[in-house]
């Protein structure tokens, strides 16, 4: 082996096999002069490059098929429009490379469709697509987005956006490695969803040579760089003996003694729903609506389409819970028809809720599909509002919900420290809570969770947060209502087992981290697990309370 690297690992399992870098933006060509003589032959590059690109792209959409197909084929389309070629060629005659013609050709026809009213100046970034595409081969580098591979491969990242994440073929990708993001991250959470594991939080990954063969271990966070044999069957065996120790554990989650904790969860659309069911999850308790929102950047999905989603969803759990959010747009999940553009700091501004209380005609449209959605199902549907801050918010929720004529329980999700701090307030107005650890922590600790560098302070082991869970969860106690967690830190399992300890109702996670929580679970007394939070509680730090909350459970 030559080395092993360190960084935060975020979803259970070893993935073995070859690193491909997800391609970054293009550079700029250099603007250099060739000689006449040579136009000829960059003319030729040039054609080549933009029907290899083209020919590409028609291939990508027969493989894809549905709307992908489409999408595709207009990008090649946009690839070979006759006007743009004849551009190029009339730079190359004039001097300029074939990489610099296409890139300032599509730089001319990219303002002319930008001031072109608003479905044309949509189709802007199909077209720096295409551009970068033809502009990459052209210079032999590797292709922006998603690595083109037909072999299997580890993927690596600086971080992965949820947009980047739609165009993933997860037969394809063995495990993430990524150089920025924490244990919340789109990257980490897009890995608990495919069951593939993963290590976030990597100094150096980005300088892994393409190609190299990487082992990475989804528990520890170590990536082996080119491992030995022994060293690779040494890996496989522990992570054998770990699934095998967890796939014993069958059947609803509770503590040894009885106390049931519903195991749920965490689901983008229909897609997740048989890895859910397979993993035997009591329900959902995180529907994050906003992927159906990511296909069109212009507008909200229509009510039919958005119907069938949640249909397919909530038929999949009969006489289950299923807990649907309201779209999340903003911040780490912008939305360009809803989030403003210009926010110095978009976290901290018009996101979640607030974002739908600005557009009640989008939150009105997705309560009304839910409501049609459920009708005649025996589901048990809930439906909750994202970053809520304080009752007002929760009240205008309710309102919104009670307009759209909704037959579900409301909620709450308690993201912001007011929320926690406050949750008996915002428990008038709605009938339950679910905490989103992951911002929680980003708002507790003022550290962004796409930030590689403060992944220490999103730690949910912090004592500081484990406070505001005790706080929300007590207050639910008080008011006869539920408090769950839908946030990452519910499927660590040894947290897991301190959440059920400072009174957390139900715990839902990524499918894969389902079994692992199940069997901890079912290791240990309610008794035992409130002793653990109490100890963690009383630590300083989060490797502290990890470490004296490990010590009561083992019985140290
Ligand atoms: C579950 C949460 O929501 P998301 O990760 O989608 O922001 C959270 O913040 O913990
Ligand atoms: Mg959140």
């Amino acid at each position: 082996m030559d080395t092993t690297l360190r960084g935060v690992g975020v979803s259970h399992g070893v993935a073995i096999g070859e690193a491909r870098h997800m391609g970054t933006a293009v550079l700029e060509p250099p603007a250099k002069q060739i000689a006449a003589e040579e136009a000829p032959r960059e003319q030729q590059r040039a054609r080549q490059a933009v029907e290899a690109v083209a020919a590409d792209l028609v291939a990508r959409g027969n493989l894809a098929g549905g709307e992908a197909q489409a999408v595709l084929e207009a990008q090649a389309m946009m690839a070979q429009d006759p006007e743009l070629a004849a551009d190029v060629e009339r730079r190359i005659a004039v001097g300029s490379t074939a990489e610099r013609a296409v890139y300032d050709a599509f730089a001319a026809y990219r303002a002319l469709l930008a001031q072109a009213g608003d479905y044309l100046a949509g189709r802007v970034a199909d077209l720096d697509d295409v551009r970068n595409r033809i502009v990459a081969r052209l210079l032999g580098v590797p292709m922006p987005g998603v690595p083109d591979s037909d072999r299997p491969y580890v993927l690596i990242a600086r971080d992965l956006a949820p947009a980047d994440t739609a165009l993933l073929d997860p037969a394809l990708v063995l495990g993430f490695v990524t150089e920025e993001g924490g244990p919340t991250s789109h990257s980490a959470i897009l890995a608990r969803a495919l069951g593939v594991p993963a290590v976030v939080a990597l100094p150096g990954a980005g300088e892994l040579a393409e190609g190299t063969v990487v082992a990475v271990d989804g528990s520890t966070g170590e990536v082996m760089v080119n491992p030995t044999d022994a060293e690779r069957e040494e890996l496989s065996r522990a992570a054998a003996e770990r699934k095998a120790a967890v796939e014993g554990a069958k059947g609803p989650g509770a503590t040894s003694d009885g106390h049931k904790v519903p195991l749920l969860a965490n689901v983008g659309g229909p897609g997740d729903v048989p890895a859910a069911v397979e993993a035997g999850a009591e329900g959902v308790g995180l529907f994050r609506t906003e992927f159906l929102f990511l296909d069109d950047s212009e507008r909200a999905p229509s009510e039919d389409k958005q119907v069938e989603a949640y249909r397919q969803v909530l038929e999949a759990f009969p006489e289950g819970r299923v807990v649907v959010r309201v779209l999340d747009a903003g911040a780490d999940k912008p939305l360009s028809f809803l989030t403003p553009a210009d926010e110095p700091n978009p976290a901290l501004g018009v996101r979640g809720l607030r974002t739908l209380l600005d557009h009640p005609e989008v939150l009105q449209g997705q309560l009304r599909a839910l409501a049609k959605a459920a009708e005649g199902l025996p589901v048990y549907l809930e439906v909750m509002a994202p970053m809520v801050a304080d009752r007002a918010d929760a009240r205008a929720f309710a309102d919104a919900c009670r307009e759209a004529g909704l037959n579900a329980k409301f909620g709450a999700m308690v993201e912001i420290p007011s929320a926690a701090l406050r949750a008996r307030s915002v428990l008038q107005e709605v009938e339950f809570l679910s905490l989103g650890t992951n911002d929680l922590a980003q708002y507790t600790f003022a550290a962004d969770r796409q930030v590689g560098a403060v992944s220490r302070l999103q730690d949910p082991w912090q004592p500081a947060l484990l406070d505001l869970v005790a706080t929300a969860a007590e207050a639910a106690g008080a008011e006869g209502k539920s408090c769950g967690v839908c946030g990452e830190a519910a499927s660590d399992p040894l947290l897991a087992c301190v959440l059920t300890g400072l009174g957390v109702t139900s715990l839902s996670m990524g499918a894969s981290a389902i079994p692992f929580v199940r069997a901890q679970l079912a290791k240990h007394t309610l008794a035992q697990c409130e002793r653990a939070a109490a100890a963690a509680r009383a630590a300083d730090s989060g490797p502290d309370a990890r470490a004296a909350a490990q010590a009561v459970l083992s019985g140290e």
